[in-house]
């Protein structure tokens, strides 16, 4: 696992920013060789979602042979819900960029059949040649899309209650009042993001500075679903100082010393 620790929140955003399209590029995609990346919704990615829209205004990077799936999506939002995962990815990302939105999939959590949806999500991933970079935030109780604490660590995409900590936590997207937030989501499971060929997590600001300590220096543990990436072969964490403060000095004292190795990583080759 590397651990990325940057200064601040604005730093994580580029510095993820600047991994997706290195990834990208180094894969040269084209029509008959897409590059298929996994992305996450919330408050963190925004920054990361600036930074790519930024860069490719720029001519840095094309989506143009990209595929993009979405972790999950609430329950019973229509798809024009200002709090839909639908609504956010087209305002924040998609309408910024130059993707077919035939390439985007997210959960429909309208479909008459939740179940059915949730296994043709997973056969889309298939069939598109399986995730090779799958991008994501946590929960402050470490959770990753949304599987709670106690999800199976081999779970696949499927429908889950959330949990009163998470309601709580998505109540300020929802007016504060935590009685407007659904219930239910589908979502990956922890299996489906640990198909993928390589995972960045972003954590940002003190809130989500337990979590990462369970992440980082603790042992892998259904509670803290995002531990399970100690077992991930290609694992990144790009946290800002904030996240930190729940480490042991000499963890964070170690990563920080690796921060030229891992600058490195993106440049192109
Ligand atoms: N399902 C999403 C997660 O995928 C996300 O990581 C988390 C943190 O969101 P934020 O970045 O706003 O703290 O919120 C929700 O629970």
């Amino acid at each position: 696992m590397r651990l990325v620790i940057l200064d601040d929140a604005e730093q994580v955003g580029d510095w993820a920013a600047r991994l997706i399209i290195k990834k990208i590029n180094s894969f040269k995609p084209n029509p008959s060789k897409y590059f298929v990346l996994g992305l996450p919704t919330g408050g963190t990615p925004l920054k990361m979602y600036e930074a790519l829209i930024r860069y490719h205004k720029a001519g840095k990077v094309s989506f143009k042979y990209v595929k993009t799936f979405n972790m999950d999506e609430y329950v019973g939002l229509p798809f024009d819900h200002p709090e839909s995962y639908h609504h956010y990815m087209y305002e924040n990302f998609f309408k910024g960029i130059d993707i077919d939105p035939l390439n985007t999939h997210i959960l429909d959590g309208c479909a008459p059949d939740l179940e059915e949806e949730c296994r043709k999500f997973e056969q889309n991933i298939l069939d598109a040649g399986g995730i090779h970079l799958f991008v994501g935030g946590i929960g402050p109780d470490g959770h990753m899309a949304f599987n709670e604490p106690g999800s199976s660590l081999r779970s696949r995409t499927r429908v889950k209650s959330l949990a009163y900590d998470t309601i709580q936590a998505n109540a300020r997207f929802f007016n504060n009042d935590a009685s407007q937030v659904p219930k239910e989501a589908l979502t990956v499971g922890v299996g489906t993001i640990m198909d993928a060929k390589e995972v960045m997590i972003l954590v940002t600001g003190s809130a989500k500075a337990f979590a990462l300590h369970q992440a980082i220096e603790c042992g892998i543990n259904h509670m803290w679903t995002v531990s399970m990436l100690q077992e991930h072969a290609a694992a990144y964490i790009v946290c800002d100082a904030d996240a930190t403060l729940e480490l042991k000095v000499k963890t964070v004292k170690y990563f920080k010393s690796l921060l030229e190795v891992h600058h490195k990583l993106l440049e192109l080759e």
